[in-house]
Parts: C-alpha cells; sequence; structure tokens
C-alpha cells in the first residue's frame, strides 16, 4: 500500500521513476510495492508522458499495460508503436496489482445526486456493471488517470460540470491526499478478481533496475513485428511460424503507415518450463528475431526480462 510520507526519506543520488500522476494513481500504488524508497516519485499527466519523459536523468518508469477484466491499455499500445521503444526505452519487468475501484464525491454529494462520472477510460471500463445498475443517466467522461478524476472534483463549477453532481472513480488513497472527498461506495469493479499487469520500463537496456526485492527471471520477451512494406498480405500464422517461441498474447494496432490494414502486431514470449537453460534465453530471443527477418516480417525487440 502506499505510503507517501517515506518518499521524503529518500537518500538525494537514488534515481528517478515516472509514473501516471497524480498521486495517488494505480500507478503510483504498484511502482511503490515494487521499487519502495529505493527511486524519486516523478508523477506526469499522461501515460504517453510518462514514456517521453525517460532519459538518463529519469531513467525508470511504470506503465499500465493489461486488465484481467477491460483488456489491454490502448493508450500504452499506441505508445509501443513509437520507434524509441526497442532504441532509446526498453521494457524490464512486470508487475500485477490488484484493482479495487471506489466511487468517491465531495463531502455530503449522494447517489442520487451523480450526473457525471469521471475516471481513466481502463476504470470506467471495469465498473461498467456497477455504473449502469447504480448511476445509469451519468455521463461518463474520461480523464488522464483516475486520481486526477478525483482531484478534478475540488475543482471550482466552471470547469464545465458542477463537483456537486459528480463522482470519480479511483483508488480510496486519495482520500487521504486530497482533503474534502469521501468515499461513497468501494468495491464497485465488475471482475471478481480485477488485477492489472504494468510494465516497468527504463531508458536504455543495461541500467540496473532498483527492485526492492529482485523479481524472479521470467524469461519473457516483448516483440514488435510489422510486415515489410514490400510483402503482400499480413499472415499471423507466418508470424508465429517464424518466432518458433511460446507466445503468451498477441495485440495488434494500426501501423498508422499509409498501407490499409498493414498493422503492428505486439508478440510477447516466454520461455517453456525446462528448457530455459538450454540456450541463453536472450540468444533465443534474437534468433526469433532473425527467423522473422527471413520471413520479411520487421521486428525489434523491446525488452527481455
Ligand atoms: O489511472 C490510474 O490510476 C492508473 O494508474 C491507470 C490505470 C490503467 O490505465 O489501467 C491503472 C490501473 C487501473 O486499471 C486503472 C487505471
Amino acid at each position: 500500500m502506499l505510503n507517501t510520507p517515506s518518499a521524503l526519506a529518500l537518500c538525494s543520488d537514488a534515481p528517478t521513476l515516472a509514473f501516471l500522476g497524480p498521486p495517488g494513481t494505480y500507478s503510483h500504488q504498484a511502482a511503490f510495492d515494487v521499487f519502495g524508497d529505493s527511486v524519486h516519485y516523478v508523477a506526469k499527466q499522461t501515460i504517453a508522458d510518462v514514456f517521453e519523459s525517460l532519459s538518463s536523468e529519469l531513467p525508470f518508469g511504470i506503465i499500465p499495460q493489461e486488465n484481467s477484466t477491460n483488456g489491454s491499455v490502448i493508450e500504452t499500445y499506441n505508445l509501443l508503436r513509437c520507434r524509441a521503444i526497442g532504441r532509446d526505452s526498453f521494457v524490464r519487468g512486470e508487475t500485477n496489482m490488484p484493482i479495487n475501484h471506489s466511487l468517491v464525491v465531495r463531502q455530503n454529494v449522494k447517489l442520487e445526486d451523480i450526473e457525471l462520472v469521471l475516471s481513466h477510460e481502463q476504470a470506467l471500463g471495469q465498473c461498467r456493471a456497477f455504473l449502469k445498475e447504480h448511476v445509469p443517466k451519468a455521463s461518463l467522461k474520461p480523464t488522464d488517470s483516475t486520481a486526477s478524476a478525483a482531484r478534478a472534483l475540488l475543482d471550482p463549477p466552471s470547469k464545465g460540470f458542477d463537483p456537486l453532481k459528480t463522482a470519480a472513480i479511483c483508488s480510496t488513497v486519495v482520500t487521504s491526499l486530497f482533503h474534502g472527498l469521501e468515499v461513497l461506495r468501494t468495491g464497485i469493479q465488475d471482475g471478481e478478481s480485477n488485477t492489472t499487469r504494468f510494465y516497468i520500463v527504463s531508458y536504455g537496456g543495461d541500467v540496473l533496475v532498483p527492485w526492492i526485492t529482485p523479481p524472479p527471471c521470467q524469461k519473457r520477451a516483448l516483440i514488435r513485428v510489422l510486415p515489410a512494406s514490400s510483402s503482400g498480405a499480413w499472415d499471423t500464422s507466418r508470424a508465429i511460424k517464424a518466432v518458433n517461441l511460446p507466445i503468451s498474447r498477441i495485440d495488434r494496432r494500426p501501423s498508422l503507415c499509409s498501407k490499409t490494414f498493414r498493422d503492428v502486431y505486439f508478440l510477447e514470449v516466454y520461455a517453456e518450463a525446462g528448457q530455459e537453460n538450454d540456450v541463453p534465453w536472450f540468444d533465443c530471443v534474437n534468433q526469433a528475431v532473425e527467423r522473422l527477418r527471413q520471413a520479411s516480417l520487421e521486428s525489434t525487440v523491446l525488452g527481455i526480462w
């Protein structure tokens, strides 16, 4: 659980880590579980800002990747298309966190007053059934993060909505960080075991990640694959055959190139239990990349961990 005052006790040479802010987001809590007092936390406004801020001065970041109820975090996969990922910045690890959402309001606001619900689009998607049943007439408005939704409730009404008729979906932690808010309902997520997986990213592939407890070596890799511009239609089975490693997930996003439906694919691969020690994992992944190249598929390793 997040424990913000301890951040003050950091030694000055601790590295910095960017997270989706403001303080009190789930990204902040997930990072704190993994890094505790071993990093300085730097809040960023959007997930894109987390990626874009990575540099030798701000070498670490945490980004939400997938939720067990609502699926892939689209914003993250859109950013993983960027050339700088796999060249300057890399995925270095992962962490899972159970997500328990609350409906938070300004003090004394009642459920029947609510006409608008603010939150990150992932959180809105994870609470669909609750919203339909309890505030069916309320409009839903996506915000940069769950904690920024809560903070907006403290803004004056001039911001385009009335905070006395608005609720935020966020963690209960925000009520101890922003005064004047209270929890109306808790445990409002649809999935029984609502969990979000986060990627830990770093600027440069070699910089030592300051885990408080180093995770066991997982032998995973994320590979971005794009059909070569000269090749014909994309054939998923060709890529799967060429990779020839177990694939735990495949994501697909528009590549934004001029050729219609020439999408970019993200393959997360892993080492089969028992086969880990035959060939070093790093070599296995590079051999897969070479096979993809031979199959006319342009690929980039976005991370090996
Ligand atoms: O808005 C936050 O609190 C976040 O950290 C982002 C995020 C996400 O994008 O998935 C993280 C965990 C929850 O799934 C909801 C929102």
